[in-house]
């Protein structure tokens, strides 16, 4: 079996990456993008209606980057941004403009997430750090009440990425794109029943450095 890691393993080498090889955090973002982008054609879900349900991390960065992805190939595709803007990270900030300037349609209409044919969750990853309250909450709720296909980025939204645990509510996914190795939580019972199918994206961020096997 693959080696999985612990949240803090994997904010130690997403940063080992960025500040010590590095590796610019966007060009991770990118990586982690098309990853999901690409296990997301590959897996044939029904993309004729597609939402991306993002907050202000770069959990949500990843899923706005993925936005983009699908709007050049002309795919219908919408953003449902939870939280506040101003306040998202220097790169979530920075897909927000790009999006903007490939006129991704924005909705705060939650009837949107719920007409959707596949959603994509990148509402929280490993910095998920409490319970799920308010709109939040809510938006997990229709995630889960509907019949469309969802997709999270790295971790489902809710589940700790450790003990596997719901915090509040979570995701449950038919499949989801983890970055760099799986994660400790996503091996517990109620970790793979919201996980679904995991692939594990190589993003270029290692547990050491002269790597000789990834595996
Ligand atoms: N570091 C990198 O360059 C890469 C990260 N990737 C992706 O980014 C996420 C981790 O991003 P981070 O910004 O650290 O955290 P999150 O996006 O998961 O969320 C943090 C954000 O949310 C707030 N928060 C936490 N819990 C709650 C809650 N219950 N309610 C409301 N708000 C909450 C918290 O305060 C922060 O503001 C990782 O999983 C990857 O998806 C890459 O893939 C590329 C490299
Ligand atoms: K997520």
């Amino acid at each position: 079996m693959s080696k999985a890691i612990t949240i803090a393993q994997a904010q130690r080498y997403d940063a080992h990456t960025i500040d010590t090889v590095g590796i610019p955090s966007m060009v991770l973002m990118e990586r982690a993008a098309l990853a999901t982008f690409n296990n997301l054609l590959n897996d044939d879900y029904d993309l004729n209606r597609v939402v991306v349900v993002a907050a202000t991390g770069n959990n949500g960065g990843d899923g706005i980057a993925v936005a983009r992805l699908l709007k050049i190939r002309n795919i219908d595709v919408s953003i449902y941004l939870l939280g506040n803007p101003d306040k998202a990270t220097e790169q979530t900030q920075q897909q927000l403009k790009i999006a903007r300037y490939y006129q991704i349609p924005f909705t705060s209409d939650l009837n949107d997430v719920i007409n959707a044919t596949t959603i994509i969750d990148a509402i929280f990853g490993v910095g998920l750090s409490r319970d799920v309250t308010g709109d939040f909450a809510a938006a997990i709720n229709a995630i889960n009440a509907t019949d469309a296909s969802t997709v999270a980025i790295d971790v489902p939204s809710g589940i700790n990425a450790d003990s596997g645990a719901t915090l509040g509510v979570a995701v449950v996914a038919d499949s989801t794109t983890t970055m760099a190795y799986n994660k400790v939580g996503l091996l517990t019972v109620n970790g793979k029943h919201h996980a679904g199918t995991v692939h594990v994206a190589d993003i270029g961020v290692y547990a050491q450095d002269h790597v000789e096997s990834i595996k």
